[in-house]
């Protein structure tokens, strides 16, 4: 599992071991130097003679990013420290002098706030520099940022920068020092200018806007160094589930089971008009591995001749998938779901169901929401905002969701978040972009479902359980997309049909890629 702190979380660790002398720095710099040099390899072959910009703030990021520096020059590399604020953490900036490094201050003697920038001339010389460089290290705000993106001279470098590589269409490889600079270290925003990234080079366990949308975005690939912190007692503030994690939530049968032992999961979906959400919600619990599959609404036949395992009518379930393809105006459908959610097993609550949730329910009830009908549900309870609200601050809103109902929210995204009671969050980015595609969101509402029936007992028992079930679906959805199609296209369909190889290789070798 990767696991995310926040920067108060981070800081209260590093106190005890700075108090001892431990040199954390030296430690965070030698790691970054060390990720660039594997860079600068895989890049062009030979470390000596590359060229390495670093973009300096005021505080320790910057000095993190000034003795990387310093260790680079004496592989060889040619420094230049791109100084974006007018205090500097001086014994980087020496360090990398005496090593031979170069400082450069394209600015007036302001910090990197929100000051006019004066010379354009001198903006573009450092954003020539940023350019020509192999690899650049954005170090302008770590942990101490303030989020809201960059600003003043710092922000029209890396504007400048930007606009140069997009016009020469290739550029440098960035690595981010601890976070990329400006963005909301702990809430995940993402907001003014913030420059992306290839790889974070992130110290003493990751942070939350690492994992969170839209902030993980900017971030590429992240790698988590050990300096020594003990984070051990604190509650992480965000969670990743990764592949081995899968197995110990899985419900798995034993010798003893039988199909009612493993978990009935009723699923009320599909209308004359949506016919195929039902055929898929239905499909991909039965493949995902339930005990048995009813069936309740107008199109049962269809569902049959399809799949047929799946049993039509009322009868004891564990679970429900309720939603996926029921138009607000079936009246029908909507008294089963309210009938259903009346019962008090734990449920998937997804496209129309989402209207007929009653006031409050338990965590054991699992919203599945896209942003847009988030923002709906928020709306309908006081909190008016619009999709671009709910992208904007994903995890904040899931939290309002979860706060105002009760429920276990679980938000498709590109990062799928989900969170539930004791401040549960989890970012999951398992999904291809390929899955964004029709009829893939009634294919999880199945497959959580059918976990949740599997479990069901569990669910009750442990309220914050149902958010790491809703994570673990969302995981294997992914990798079952991949499963069917890697690096290609894919239909919802196939995604169901590739549960049973996604989860067997899941549960048997978690560590493998897809086949
Ligand atoms: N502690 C350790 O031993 C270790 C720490 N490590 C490293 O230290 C990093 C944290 O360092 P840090 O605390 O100095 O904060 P950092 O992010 O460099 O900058 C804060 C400065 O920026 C300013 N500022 C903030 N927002 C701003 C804005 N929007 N626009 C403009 N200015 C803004 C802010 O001003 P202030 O808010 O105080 O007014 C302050 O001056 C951490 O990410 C990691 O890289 C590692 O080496 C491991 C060991
Ligand atoms: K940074």
């Amino acid at each position: 599992m990767l696991l995310s702190w926040t920067a108060e979380q981070v800081r209260a660790a590093e106190r005890p071991l700075l108090t001892a002398g431990a040199p954390l720095m030296e430690r965070a710099s030698f790691a970054l130097a060390l990720a660039v040099v594997r860079i600068l390899r895989e890049r062009r072959g030979r470390v000596r003679g590359a060229r390495v910009a670093l973009l300096v703030g005021p505080g320790n990021n910057g000095g993190d990013a000034l003795y990387a520096g310093a260790f680079l020059r004496a592989r060889g590399v040619e420094v230049t420290a791109v100084c974006v604020a007018s205090r500097l953490h001086d014994e980087g900036a020496r360090a990398l002098v005496a090593a031979g490094g170069r400082l450069l201050r394209p600015g007036p003697d302001e910090p990197a706030t929100d000051e006019p920038v004066a010379d354009e001339h001198a903006v573009l010389d450092a954003a020539l520099v940023l350019q020509r460089a192999d690899v650049v290290l954005d170090g302008v705000l770590g942990t101490g940022g303030r989020g809201g993106g960059l600003g003043g001279v710092a922000a029209a470098v890396v504007e400048r920068f930007v606009g140069l590589v997009a016009a020469a269409g290739a550029g440098p490889a960035v690595v981010a020092v601890d976070v990329p600079s400006g963005v909301g270290v702990d809430d995940g925003t993402l907001t003014g200018t913030v420059l992306d990234a290839e790889l974070t080079v992130t110290f003493g366990g990751a942070k939350p806007a690492l994992l969170l949308p839209p902030a993980a975005g900017a971030a590429g690939r992240v790698e988590v160094v050990d300096i020594g912190l003990d984070l051990s007692g604190e509650r992480p503030a965000v969670a990743r589930l990764e592949p081995a994690d899968v197995a110990a939530l899985w419900p798995r049968p034993g010798t003893g089971s039988q199909k009612y032992s493993r978990g009935v999961l009723g699923v009320v979906a599909g209308s004359r008009r949506y016919p195929g959400a039902a055929v898929l919600a239905t499909d991909a619990a039965v493949l995902a591995g339930v005990g048995m599959v009813r069936y309740l609404g107008a199109v049962g036949e269809q569902v049959v001749a399809h799949r047929p395992e799946v049993v039509l009518g009322e009868g004891r379930v564990q679970a429900w998938a309720l939603g996926p393809g029921v138009p607000p105006d079936d009246d029908a459908q909507r008294a089963r779901i309210q009938g259903a959610l009346a019962g008090g097993e734990p449920a998937v609550v997804d496209a129309g169901a989402l209207a007929a949730l009653p006031e409050r329910v338990g965590p054991h009830v699992v919203l599945t929401p896209h942003a847009g009908e988030l923002a709906t549900l928020l709306t309908t309870r006081g909190v008016p905002v619009r999709r671009e609200d709910v992208e904007a601050e994903p995890l904040r809103r899931a939290r309002e969701a979860h706060e105002l109902t009760g429920a276990t929210v679980l938000l498709k995204g590109h990062v799928t978040l989900v969170v539930g009671p004791d401040d549960a969050a989890y970012a999951q980015a398992d999904a291809p972009a390929w899955l964004a595609t029709a009829g893939a969101g009634d294919v999880l509402a199945g497959l959580l479902g059918a976990l949740l029936a599997g479990r069901s007992d569990d669910v009750h028992d442990d309220p914050t359980l149902a958010a790491a079930l809703a994570a673990a679906a969302a995981l294997v959805h992914g990798h079952a997309a991949d499963e069917a199609s890697p690096g290609g296209p894919v239909s919802a369909l196939s995604v169901a049909r590739a549960l049973p190889a996604a989860v067997r290789h899941l549960l048997a070798d978690p560590g493998a890629p897809p086949a």
